[in-house]
């Protein structure tokens, strides 16, 4: 990454994230690694911006290159603010799941269209505060678009017996432990599919940003509520590796149905824009402005205050 260059002058709408296990995805050709400060600061890692049949992608690793960040250092906002200043309206985010379901087995994956926060309040979860209040809508916490094309491309999806399951609930919970057993049967009566530390709060922070967001999750293991082995990092990084190749596959079929002309308005989320002003611009009377906060929004959306 370090020969590469530090600026790329055009738009990149697409991103990639990736998780555990996923710190990179081979196969393409990288053209930039861009590294921007956000008034959040930094990015987890350097954004690398690859190309795919021209197409420019960006990709970030969500624990940093060498997977120093736990999932609460993860700089969530830095890393959105960061992508969306680059041009990007359209995130597919990986990340490596628990199973709370038995049909879901280790090495399937799930497009889930629901979320349960079962984070503690310690991660920064907005950017809309400090004197600038917004609240936008969160009731699909996932691009209904995205999640199609996504499904559409479960063919390009290998191994005996694998599953790309359309729908599901993730439980976000804290970490960086693994759940109690009490927990893990508490989630599946809840109706939880699967279970992770790293959707929230990333779907979030994209919806306030006006971006198409989709997590695909991995299954790496059935949580300690199956009467299997109990989860831990080594059985979770053993079925990485058979999900990486899966992931591989998938994002390279997504990437190409996402670089078709007729996508081109969901690719750049037009049924997002206009969510955070309309949620933001009439809740904090001027007087009560901070301009800091102001400021932050302005990196987000420039223009924003104008008129
Ligand atoms: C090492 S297992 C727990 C860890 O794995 C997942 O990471 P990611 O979502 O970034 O793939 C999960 O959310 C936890 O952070
Ligand atoms: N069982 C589990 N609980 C939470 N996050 C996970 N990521 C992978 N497996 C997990």
């Amino acid at each position: 990454m370090a020969d590469l260059p530090g600026h790329f002058d055009r738009p990149v709408h697409i991103a990639v994230i990736g998780g555990t296990g996923l710190g990179k995805i081979d196969g393409y050709t990288p053209v930039a690694a861009i590294n921007p400060e956000t008034p959040w600061g930094l990015p987890s890692s350097p954004i690398q911006i690859l190309e795919h049949n021209g197409v420019p992608i960006a990709f970030l690793a969500r624990h940093g290159l060498h997977h120093q960040f736990a999932p609460h250092e993860v700089p969530a906002r830095a890393n959105i603010a960061a992508l969306r200043h680059i041009g990007v309206r359209t995130i597919i985010a990986f990340s490596a799941v628990g199973s709370l379901q038995e049909e879901i087995k280790p090495q399937d994956f799930v497009v889930p269209d629901q979320v349960i926060d079962r984070t503690k309040g310690v991660r920064p979860f907005t950017f809309f505060e400090g004197g600038v209040v917004g609240h936008v809508g969160f009731a699909d916490p996932f691009d209904g678009g995205l999640a199609d094309i996504v499904r559409s491309c479960a063919s390009h999806m290998d191994g005996e017996g694998v599953v790309l399951h359309p729908k599901g609930t993730i439980i976000c919970m804290e970490g960086p432990q693994f759940s109690t057993r009490a927990e893990s049967n508490m989630y599946r009566s809840w109706g939880g599919s699967v279970i992770n530390m790293s959707v929230l709060p990333e779907a979030k922070l994209a919806r306030e940003a006006e971006i198409a967001y989709q997590m695909i999750c991995m299954s790496t293991d059935y949580d300690c509520w199956h009467s299997s082995e109990d989860v831990d990092v080594a059985m979770v990084i053993r079925n990485m590796e058979a999900n990486g190749r899966n992931a591989k596959r998938l994002v390279g079929a997504v990437l190409d149905q996402l670089s078709k002309q007729e996508h081109s308005n969901l690719v750049l989320a037009k049924h997002w824009e206009g969510a955070s002003s309309g949620a933001v611009k009439f809740m904090t009377k001027p007087a009560g402005r901070n301009p800091e906060a102001m400021q932050k929004v302005e990196y987000l959306f420039p223009g924003f205050w104008k008129d």
